[in-house]
């Protein structure tokens, strides 16, 4: 059964917050600024409304205690699949959710050419950073593509880098050459590899945690100060074990900053 939320003027109400990624879509229930629950799915190839609301109501009714449901906030960075989980939130909720895109107020000074070219989970993760972080901070997001959001000492975005993710390096290698097969993606016992599949971890799992201190590197010397550096996604916590750079694991920052998009958006 559709859970609605309450109306009410005052009324505490829980947000339904949706990010839709190239590869995972995840679910969460915000409840006063804090994540109640969280899910995930594939993100499939395409999707009706129909189905994203399933998807959503099968979320609702798997979490014990869920509380009602009463707006909802949708960032998604596969276009084809917003218009499903828009129509999908609106049929639950009863009213129009949030959308993250241009026209929307995320409280972080932006200095990208064009702010509308960000991708809605970057600017997710930037709202939730800010709230959590002082400045300046990094943000690594480890997902289908490993992708960073630099704010500098003045709490202004600066732009950041979008790099393939572990999986997607890892794919490209055994798609690419005969005799390399997938591997699982983690450390191998030396970053001298005895074997193919060793050899293989080295290269992608060892050779991603190079390039993210590498760039931070780079990137603290562009801007002239090291930062914090914070990890999201679903490699975080992993990551964070293996980098000599990050120093904390937010594995759900981007629902968070769902949430605090949704507070600074909504009366
Ligand atoms: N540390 C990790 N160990 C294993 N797999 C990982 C790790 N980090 C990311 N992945 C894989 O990377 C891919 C992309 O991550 P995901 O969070 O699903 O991306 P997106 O946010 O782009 O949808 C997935 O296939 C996931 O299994
Ligand atoms: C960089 C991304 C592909 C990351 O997507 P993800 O890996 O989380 O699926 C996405 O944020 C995106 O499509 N951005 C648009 C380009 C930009 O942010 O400049
Ligand atoms: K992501």
């Amino acid at each position: 059964m559709a859970r609605r939320g309450s109306l009410e003027k005052g009324a505490a109400q829980a947000v339904l917050a949706v990010d839709v990624g190239n590869t995972t879509t995840s679910l969460g229930i915000v409840e006063d600024g804090a994540l109640f629950a969280t899910w995930s799915l594939t993100t499939p190839e395409r999707m009706t409304a129909d189905e994203a609301r399933v998807a959503a109501l099968s979320f609702l009714a798997a979490t014990d205690g869920a509380p009602e449901v009463g707006d909802a906030i949708v960032a998604s960075v596969v276009p084809g699949l917003t218009d499903a989980w828009v129509s999908a939130a609106n049929a639950l909720c009863g009213r129009r959710p949030l959308v993250v895109g241009p026209g929307l107020k995320t409280g972080v000074r932006m200095r990208y050419n064009d702010p509308g070219e960000l991708g809605a989970d970057r600017v997710a993760d930037l709202a939730a950073a800010k709230a959590a972080y002082e400045p300046p901070f990094i943000v690594v997001d480890l997902g289908t593509t490993t992708n960073f959001e630099v704010v500098d000492a003045d709490g202004v975005f600066v732009g950041g880098i979008i790099a393939p993710g572990l999986a997607l390096a890892a794919r490209a290698l055994a798609g690419a050459a005969a005799q390399l097969a997938a591997v699982e993606l983690r450390a191998p016992a030396s970053v001298i590899g005895k074997s193919t599949r060793e050899a293989v971890q080295a290269g992608v799992v060892m050779g991603e945690v190079a390039r993210i201190d590498g760039l931070i590197d780079m990137v603290w010397r562009e801007l002239g100060c090291k930062t914090l550096v914070v990890a999201t996604g679903a490699g975080a916590q992993t990551m964070r074990a293996l980098s000599a750079r990050i120093d904390a694991a937010d594995e759900h920052l981007t629902l968070r900053g769902l949430g605090a998009l949704h507070a600074l958006n909504r009366r």
